[in-house]
């Protein structure tokens, strides 16, 4: 399903509004359940297209999955069918998205061979897996690539943990590793490990299942394997790349917002980034308060050069808000530089942001300077398409600030990650029809 959003933008919006629960961590959690033939309960599971897919993929492959309640499932993996995961269905299904990639480890791990296409996921550059490949096969595991089928396949009879340094602190890297050296015989230690909160989930979730996982939140972590895994509950932290987009999107508008029970602690350095755009924001019990603003003002590095930001491995800036950062910086009095590291082909937005009005220079394919325009002249309203996922919503946002209507087609590109989002958005007074 496509699909298109008509916008009407300049209106101030007004409310409180729930983060839902985390994508990114929905998508490790789901694949974690294959790791017990015991029964996982899943709660604050975002109602996703990519979550929604790789449900859909864990029923094809024989789990029981039961829905609750909303956003409520419990999943149960005591017989799967090997014949689906080596069909050409699941060519197709796997490759729809990006965080299926994660079911290696853990089919590996329980079943001693695991099988992937190549995944989908946003368009972004090239998104390599030689760490999650280098990290499995450290294990023990024999690796195959069918080139002409774009298939991955991993066989071992055994796991057997040990040292392994990771080229690059990948998520799903990491987390595919964990996953399988959980069940490997022995102690497997993992260094340069990414440790994002939604990996510091993924591993309190496999302690409880009985894994013994230690050093989690640091870059090394040690896993005494264990040889059975049993069934537990989990419920999801909330999205911290929605809680951003939120507090870009009240800057923009002048709109006073109040983004509900958002975790804090775990939010990291995202609240002081939006800070350093001269964006108020106050913590109130487990809420960000955002009071409407008429302008906001970047600040300076110490030595009065141009702010830049970037992002990094947690606990640096996710990459996933640097578009938003950008949309925001459209309006703000003075300058920035974003510097996208991760990431080749993540900026190219901008032409549309350009087109509504936007000072933008794209420097080169990973750096764009912003030249503030301190809500004097809105951007206007146009016709544009969803690139990806976050580069949709922050698209979205400059169509809710701007001047007139705006047309977004290739909205199943916002979809992908934002449950409800435009019900969402008209609770606090946006005019947004899906047409
Ligand atoms: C399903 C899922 O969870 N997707 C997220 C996950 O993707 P994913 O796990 O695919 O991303 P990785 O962490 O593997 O890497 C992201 C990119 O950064 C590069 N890289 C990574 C680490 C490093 O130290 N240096 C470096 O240059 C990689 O080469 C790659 O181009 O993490 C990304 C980075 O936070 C997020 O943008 C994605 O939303
Ligand atoms: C890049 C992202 O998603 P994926 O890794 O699923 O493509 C994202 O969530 O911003």
């Amino acid at each position: 399903m496509s699909g298109t959003f008509q916008i009407r933008g300049g209106k101030r919006l007004h409310g409180e509004i729930t983060p839902q629960g985390a994508k990114n961590e929905a998508l490790q959690i789901l694949c974690a359940v294959l790791l017990t033939d015991e029964e996982v309960r899943i709660k604050n599971i975002p109602d996703i297209h990519d979550v929604n897919r790789l449900i859909e993929i864990l029923g094809d492959f024989g789990v029981k999955v039961t829905k609750n309640g909303q956003g409520d499932f419990t999943f149960k993996a005591d017989k799967v069918n090997f014949d689906y995961i080596k069909s050409d269905e699941f060519k197709k299904d796997g490759a729809k998205l990006r965080g299926s990639i994660m079911l290696m480890g853990p089919m590996l791990a329980r079943y001693g061979e695991a099988y992937m296409p190549t995944p989908g996921g946003d368009k972004i550059g090239r998104r390599r897996l030689d760490t999650h490949f280098q990290g499995l096969v450290e294990l023990g595991a024999e690796f195959n690539y069918d080139e002409e089928e774009y298939f991955y396949s991993l066989k071992a009879k055994e796991l057997r943990g040990k040292f392994i340094l990771l080229e690059e602190a990948s998520v799903t890297g990491t987390a595919n590793i964990v996953m399988a050296a959980a069940l490997a015989k022995g102690k497997t230690r993992i260094y340069n490990a990414a440790c994002e909160p939604y990996l510091q989930q993924l591993c309190k979730m496999l302690n409880r299942m009985g894994a013994n996982i230690s050093g989690i939140g640091s870059n090394l972590l040690t896993i005494e394997g264990v040889e059975h895994l049993r069934g537990t509950e989990h419920t999801m932290l909330p999205d911290m790349v929605e809680i951003g987009s939120w507090i870009g999107l009240a800057a923009m508008t002048k709109s006073e917002i109040t983004i509900k029970n958002v975790n804090w602690s775990q939010l990291g350095v995202i609240p002081n980034t939006f800070r350093k755009l001269g964006i108020e924001l106050e913590q109130s019990n487990d809420d960000i308060f955002i009071p409407a603003q008429e302008n906001y003002r970047i600040q300076k590095f110490i030595d009065g050069s141009i702010l830049t930001i970037s992002d990094a491995p947690w606990p640096g800036f996710t990459p996933d808000l640097l578009s938003i950062i950008l949309v925001v910086a459209t309006q703000a009095k003075g300058s920035l530089l974003v510097h996208q590291k991760m990431f080749e082909s993540r900026l190219f937005f901008v032409d549309k942001l350009i087109d509504m009005g936007a000072q933008i220079i794209l420097c080169d394919p990973h750096r764009a300077t912003v030249i503030g325009l301190n809500q004097e002249a809105p951007l206007r309203g146009t016709t544009m398409v969803s690139p990806d996922i976050r580069a949709g919503n922050a698209l979205l946002i400059a169509a809710l600030s701007a001047e007139g209507k705006s047309i977004i087609h290739n909205i199943e590109q916002i979809d992908r990650g934002y449950e409800n989002i435009d019900g969402r958005l008209k609770a606090i007074g946006a005019d947004i029809e899906r047409i």
